[in-house]
């Protein structure tokens, strides 16, 4: 029999952000706050000749994922990798970085190769920056909360809370993380939009990042139209970054949302990526 490891990652809806230039990718990253999401992705590894990573989302596969298959290359190794999620892909959800934890976390274990979480986590962060798919998803995705990030990369200071309220989110569409990091004028608009401070609890993070989300000129007209409805039920929202999506709280959040697509009813993680077994 096969032997295979499974592993999970929290995923990450980020509401501010300003990226920070390092010198190399590990203080490469960003600034700013998110909340750490229930969903994320499941991914299993098994021993193979040749990588191969297979995308599995409500039924439908895909091949390929670079950020990924770079990971498994730096370690020098090969498997089958197949990871599982229920959230759309590329729509701000933080789903690379939540693929990359995963997915070492399980390769660590299959290979029992020692790495500590953050030896994982640095390795996830590279890929990450490397492949312009995310900043600050991994560091937060480590562990769970509300975050905020106050210094770039994976050792960077992060405060967590942890309310207990749901939070909901609509996707429209995807917004490719990369598009948007290498696009300087985006980037200088984003960096004059940040609000220098952190989130107090969730309604704080909803306003924060709404402020955030108006001055960076990234609100698309089909996000524009379900943001005015959220305003109109007075529900706090903002934009989904870096996705076509918006995420809101509080009463009549889910039902203003349903009027623009499938609802994710979504909790704050308690704790970040981890393994989930080992078989045989
Ligand atoms: N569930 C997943 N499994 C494997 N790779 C993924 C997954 N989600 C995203 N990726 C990789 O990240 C790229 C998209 O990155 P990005 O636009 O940042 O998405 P997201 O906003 O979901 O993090 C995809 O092209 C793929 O290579
Ligand atoms: C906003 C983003 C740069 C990308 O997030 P995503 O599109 O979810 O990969 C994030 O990594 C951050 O630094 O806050």
């Amino acid at each position: 029999m096969v032997r295979t490891a499974v592993a999970f990652s929290p995923g990450h809806i980020s509401g501010y952000f300003r990226r920070v230039e390092g010198i190399g990718p590990e203080d490469t990253g960003s600034v700013g706050a998110g909340v750490v999401i229930s969903e994320g992705v499941r991914s299993t590894v098994e021993e193979a000749r040749e990588t191969g990573v297979r995308v599995v989302r409500q039924g439908h596969a895909s091949a390929g994922s670079p950020p990924v298959e770079y990971a498994l290359e730096r370690l020098g190794i090969t498997a089958r990798v197949t990871t599982e999620c229920r959230l759309p892909i590329g729509a701000g959800f933080g789903l690379s970085a939540a693929a990359l934890l995963a997915t070492l976390t399980a390769i660590n274990r299959l290979f029992e190769l020692g790495l500590s979480p953050d030896e994982v986590a640095a390795r996830a962060h590279e890929a990450e920056v490397l492949h312009r798919t995310g900043l600050g998803d991994v560091a937060a995705s480590m562990s769970g909360g509300i975050v905020c990030r106050t210094g770039a990369g994976i050792h960077g200071d992060i405060t967590r809370i942890y309310p207990q309220e749901p939070l909901y989110a609509v996707s429209l569409g995807a917004l490719p993380t990369a598009s948007v990091l290498s696009s300087p004028a985006a980037m200088a608009r984003i960096a004059a939009a940040f609000p220098d401070r952190c989130p107090r609890d969730l309604p704080d993070f909803c306003l924060l990042s709404r402020g955030f989300a108006e001055k960076s000129g990234l609100i698309a007209p089909e996000v524009r139209q379900v943001l005015v409805a959220c305003d109109a039920e007075r529900v706090p929202a903002s934009m989904t970054m870096l996705g076509n999506g918006v995420f809101a709280a509080g009463d009549g959040a889910e039902q203003v949302l349903s009027l623009f697509g499938e609802v994710y009813r979504l909790r704050v993680a308690r704790r970040g990526a981890y393994l989930i077994e080992v078989k045989p």
